[in-house]
């Protein structure tokens, strides 16, 4: 198969656990971080630099390159991988969460979804089978069933419909993805209730993929309640395939997903809060911007390796972001991504060393969520 899991060390007190992903484009520790690269490009960064930073693996959205560029010239440039000169991984996320969050939606039958562009307002259509089409096209090592995303909150009746949904268009994901080379991974739903979830788990470990996404989860709901989702789904899902947690996240969702036994995360937020001048640091986020940082010329943060740690200092950074300075917002987004593979890295170890439960309890003490 293309995709296989190898499990390294289980934590024995927690559902945190330490593996590798092996996939045709390489094989990467797990638990780990993809850096989101939307339109084909992880914002302000290259493809060397993400190498340099350690990414083995960068999630990419099916919604965004059918709308633009298209996935036809995308497969002419001989797929996703040569188009933006990345060999590392890549996961495409299959359009089912961008076309509810992003687009302009107006129907959705047993067929698909028929939407506005968010771009130039067009109509346009989306199905398991277009999903799948454009996702061979790009040529993603890891391509993701096409799901119905349930808004929350969500009825119990919406709920379970729509679950119900997920999984027939999972099954018909199924039949048409056929590319060796690409691993598809089932999505469960069930909102927040717990026997969906479960009918969603069983459902499609029936179907038997090569991994498993907890989705609809990180749609805007309390903290405790994603906790409570995920403990009860994760320890559901088979042992030997990976568990990707979609959409999350800061750094105590990460600890506490990881705790849960997830492998595989994704999130906006290091580069998109690099934008908005926010460094990540262990002990929580610095706000460049602030006075305090005026006359400071120590790195970011002591002990990064990063190339803005390696070679500048707060106060210039913090001239940067004041002067609109474009360098400033990728020295954040550098500094950033590579705090959350280092991160990634401690955790892991952690969890090898069997020390995670004192990992995970110094992290939370430390970090304040400001
Ligand atoms: C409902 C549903 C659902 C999931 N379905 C698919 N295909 N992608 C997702 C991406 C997400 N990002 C976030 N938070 C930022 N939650 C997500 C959930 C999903
Ligand atoms: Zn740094």
């Amino acid at each position: 198969p293309a995709i296989t899991y190898e499990l390294i060390k289980q934590d024995p007190a927690t559902g945190a656990r330490a593996g590798i992903i092996h996939t045709p484009h390489g094989s990467f520790p797990t638990p780990i971080f993809m850096p989101v690269g939307t339109q084909a490009s992880v914002k302000g960064v290259s493809p060397e630099e993400l190498h340099d930073m350690g990414a083995g693996i960068i999630l990419s959205n099916t919604y965004h390159l059918f709308l633009r560029p298209g996935s036809d010239l995308v497969r002419e440039a001989g797929g996703l991988h040569k188009f933006m000169n990345w060999d590392g991984a890549i996961l495409t996320d299959s359009g089912g969460f961008q076309v509810f969050s992003l687009g302009d939606l107006r129907k959705i039958t047993e067929e698909g979804v028929t939407f506005r562009s968010h771009i130039d307002g067009s109509k346009k259509f989306l199905s398991p089978e277009v999903s799948m089409k454009v996702q061979m096209d790009l040529g993603s090592d890891i391509v993701m069933a096409f799901d119905e995303c349930i808004p929350y909150p969500a009825d119990y009746d919406y709920a379970k419909a729509s679950t119900a949904r997920t999984t027939r268009w999972a099954q018909r994901c199924k039949e048409v993805m056929t590319s060796p080379h690409q691993g598809l991974f089932g999505i469960v739903q069930g909102g927040m209730y717990k026997d969906l979830r479960t009918r969603s788990v069983n459902e499609l470990v029936e179907m038997d993929f090569p991994g498993y996404a907890v989705g609809g989860l990180s749609v805007g709901e309390p903290k405790e309640l994603m906790y409570e989702m995920l403990d009860h789904t994760v320890e559901q899902l088979p042992k030997d395939k990976p568990r990707y947690l979609m959409g999350v996240g800061t750094p105590d969702c990460l600890v506490e997903g990881v705790m849960h036994g997830i492998d595989m995360f994704d999130c906006v937020f290091p580069t998109r809060v690099a934008r908005n001048g926010t460094a990540m640091t262990w002990n929580g986020r610095l706000v460049m911007k602030n006075a305090e940082f005026t006359s400071d010329f120590r790195p970011l943060e002591e002990g990064c390796d990063c190339y803005a740690c390696r070679n500048f200092s707060r106060a210039y950074i913090r001239h940067l972001v004041r002067a609109n300075e474009i360098f400033g917002l990728r020295l954040l987004s550098l500094h950033n991504l590579r705090f959350l593979q280092r991160f990634m890295h401690e955790m892991r170890q952690s969890i090898i060393e069997e020390r995670f439960g004192e990992f995970r309890r110094n992290f939370l003490d430390n970090y304040n969520y400001g």
